[in-house]
């Protein structure tokens, strides 16, 4: 299986290592776009976790929580839920999962789910995949999706579509601004989408992977080798 190695990963000068915070990736689309589809398959090929933010909520609303009434006429009305309620949630599954790489599924939506997710948990994306799909096709998915979800009507699709431009793209455009957005055209077979996810995996996963202790002795050994070659060239060399 392959997978994805944190950056985050750091090792003090004595080579103990030191705090390695989670490899998160967010996967961002509009509503019907493949989210879900896709994490399924990321999952099985990459040894993920993967969380959806709107199944985390749909379970909090059916668990009869104090929470249940208020995000089941939110996600009714296509409105997105107050980020404290979506943070606890997502935080709570990725404690238990007892993992370290996280595919956070339709999360965030907002400046406010950004930035709430950000202070808990003092983690940023190692990179965000934006699948991008036109209205029509979404419309067509959502409709075609068959499982009895109560916000997949027209009515409430297109309140999702409005709050997706108005609030979601801002976030996928800061993501953009900072170079971690990985654009995927989403209207495409499921198999053909997943080969360019794939790529993205791929690629990223060489540029992430940290210098382990091997690879850190290897680069030093070069280094001296290099720095006596120099020596020798100009005749300085001590032989030490
Ligand atoms: N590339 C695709 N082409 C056609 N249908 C798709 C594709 N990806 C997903 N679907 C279907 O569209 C619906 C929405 O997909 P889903 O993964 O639930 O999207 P999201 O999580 O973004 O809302 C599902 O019924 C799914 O089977
Ligand atoms: N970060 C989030 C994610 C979802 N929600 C709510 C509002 C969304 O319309 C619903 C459904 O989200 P979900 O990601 O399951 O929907 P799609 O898979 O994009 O069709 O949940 C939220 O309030 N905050
Ligand atoms: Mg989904």
């Amino acid at each position: 299986m392959e997978t994805v190695v944190d950056a985050s990963t750091s090792e003090e000068a004595n080579g103990s290592a030191v705090e390695k915070k989670p490899t998160v990736v967010f996967v961002l689309g509009g509503p019907g776009s493949g989210k879900g589809t896709q994490c399924a398959y990321i999952v099985e090929h990459f040894g993920f976790s993967h969380f959806s933010a709107g199944d985390l909520l749909r379970a909090e609303m059916n668990s009869g929580s104090e929470n249940g009434l208020m995000i089941r006429s939110m996600i009714n009305e296509g409105k997105i839920v107050p980020s404290q309620v979506t943070v606890n949630l997502l935080q709570q599954a990725m404690e238990e999962s007892g993992n370290d790489k996280f595919l956070i599924d339709g999360f965030p939506r907002n400046e406010e789910n950004r930035a709430a997710f950000e202070a808990d948990t003092g983690i940023e994306p190692a990179f965000v995949l934006f699948f991008d799909c036109p209205k029509e096709e979404m419309e067509r998915r959502i409709l075609n999706r068959n499982q009895g979800r109560e916000d997949d009507n027209i009515e409430t699709a297109r309140k999702r579509f409005k709050v997706f431009l108005e609030s979601s793209l801002p976030v996928v455009e800061y993501y953009e601004s900072i170079g971690k957005l990985q654009k995927i055209d989403a209207a495409r077979a499921i198999e053909e989408v997943f080969e360019s996810v794939k790529t993205v995996f791929a690629s990223i996963n060489e540029k992430v992977k940290p210098h382990g202790r091997a690879q850190k002795k290897f680069t030093l050994l070069k280094l001296q080798l290099k720095w006596k070659m120099n020596l020798l060239r100009n005749g300085v060399c001590k032989g030490y």
